[in-house]
């Protein structure tokens, strides 16, 4: 049979791994697939990369004559970004061309107008390795879960993010060292804010929160938080109690409608989320018939994104002759069942918090931040006094019962009118991960 020939925008971290993927196991995949795959044009700013990690393809300058060969069966966009990729994309796909991304900013922000028009020009557009990694959870939310409700995903989804708070946790680490290494290890963004701020993994929720509730993608309706402000005292007080805290990645369904977030979270010890450590990621979804299920593995790194990228290009090869009908669709549903939806506010969400008070050290102070929670509704779990400060302050460590984020934003405001605070309370949203 025919070799499947492979156009590559990108030689980067991921792409030098799916170079290294495609000559390493050339023989695994050619008797799996039935065919060989190769790459045959690559576009790169780097010429001599080109030449050193892919000697037998064609290096091309310019992104849009690659897309436009003819001997070209499937583009991989690995620049990442939403310049010129997505350019890139869009062409290719209307030279009727079948892609392969592992870019979750692209979809996440134009997934609808990409997949719209890879419908209309018969293409398929593969994405596993946009989400965690090398974990297919794409698979198994598009394929594998295809019997269930699914209602609700909670993820670990940012491998750098999870590798800061591990490295901070475990050695103490300082958080701009631990983002250096991160880097350097080619786990990070271009832009690495996106990885500390939450946006990388509000695309990869955004995309999961499509493919399990049949709405268009959404990335704007993505409540963001990340880690950056996050302090070490809030890690180690949060440990003191029993809990880890994880940058975590939400979806669910309610009767208000559907829930998308992301921010650190508290979640207790014992739940396997809170012991996925380093770079690893896991996914935990939800559904009616088959109840929980949980995927782990490598969310970033070279070698395990590439296999996902391998994967979406043996997918693709394989259904290339099929009939459009007998495809997966891109967003799991058929395009005619992916309905807008309601989604909530953040403030309207219902969770239970854990709050850090930094007050003066005085009779009476106890007692005025527990009345001022009790008249906004929000009722107390767990409350300590943690060591005394310089100036005679202390700081107030509580847990507090699930309630509704307005009401609880209410009672932090007036706590902190209260002349005897002294800082901005600190505010962690907590997750029970049971049932
Ligand atoms: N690094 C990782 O662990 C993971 C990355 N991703 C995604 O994969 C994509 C690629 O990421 P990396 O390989 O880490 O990035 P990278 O920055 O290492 O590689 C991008 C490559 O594309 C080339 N490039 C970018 N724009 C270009 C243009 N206009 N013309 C010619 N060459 C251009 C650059 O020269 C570079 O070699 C991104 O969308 C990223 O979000 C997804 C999962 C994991
Ligand atoms: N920067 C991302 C890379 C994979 O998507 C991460 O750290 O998870
Ligand atoms: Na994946």
């Amino acid at each position: 049979m025919q070799a499947i020939n492979i156009g590559l925008l990108g030689l980067g971290t991921v792409g030098g791994g799916v170079a290294q993927v495609l000559r390493d196991n050339a023989q695994e995949i050619a008797r799996r697939l039935g065919r060989d795959v190769r790459i045959i044009a690559v576009c790169d700013k780097s010429a001599e990369r080109v030449a050193e990690l892919c000697p037998q393809a064609t290096f091309v300058a310019n992104p849009m004559d690659l897309v436009a060969r003819e001997d070209v069966d499937i583009v991989v966009e690995l620049f990442g970004g939403t310049g010129m990729a997505k350019e890139a994309v869009l062409q290719a796909i209307q030279l009727g061309k079948h892609i392969v991304t592992a870019n979750k900013k692209l979809l996440a922000e134009y997934g609808n107008e990409i997949f719209a028009l890879a419908e209309q020009k018969n293409v398929m557009v593969q994405f596993e390795a946009a989400v965690a990694g090398g974990i297919p959870v794409i698979k198994a939310l598009r394929e594998g879960l295809a019997a269930n409700q699914i209602q609700s995903i909670a993820g670990i989804i940012n491998g750098t993010s999870n590798f800061i708070l591990t490295e901070m946790r475990e050695k103490g680490s300082a958080f701009k060292d631990v983002l250096a290494e991160a880097q350097r290890l080619g786990y990070a963004e271009a832009d690495p804010t996106f990885d500390i701020e939450g946006h990388d993994a509000g695309h990869k929720i955004t995309i999961m929160s499509a493919l399990a509730f049949g709405t268009p993608v959404n990335f704007g309706a993505c409540y963001l938080e990340g880690i950056s402000k996050l302090d070490s005292r809030d890690i180690k007080y949060a440990e003191e109690l029993g809990y880890r805290v994880k940058l975590l990645g939400i979806t669910r369904k309610t009767e208000k409608g559907i829930e998308l977030r992301v921010h650190p979270t508290l979640i207790p010890e014992c739940r396997l989320l809170a012991n996925v450590n380093g770079v690893m990621n896991a996914v935990r979804v939800n559904a009616d018939m088959v109840g929980e299920t949980l995927y782990y593995g490598a969310g970033a790194g070279a070698l395990p994104t590439a296999s996902a990228v391998v994967a979406d290009l043996i997918d693709i090869s394989r259904l290339i002759t099929a009939d459009t009908e007998n495809r997966v669709p891109h967003l799991a549903f058929q395009p005619s069942q992916v309905v807008p939806q309601n989604f909530v506010s953040i403030d309207d969400i219902s969770s239970s918090y854990y709050l850090r008070v930094q007050a003066a050290d005085k009779v009476g102070v106890l007692g005025t931040i527990a009345s001022l929670l009790a008249k906004e509704n929000v009722s107390i779990e767990a409350l300590i006094q943690k060591a005394v400060l310089d100036n005679n302050q202390a700081e107030i460590v509580i847990l507090t019962h699930s309630t509704i984020e307005k009401n609880m934003k209410a009672a932090i405001a007036a706590i902190e009118a209260q002349e005897c605070v002294a800082a901005p309370v600190t505010l962690i949203r907590m997750e029970s991960l049971h049932g």
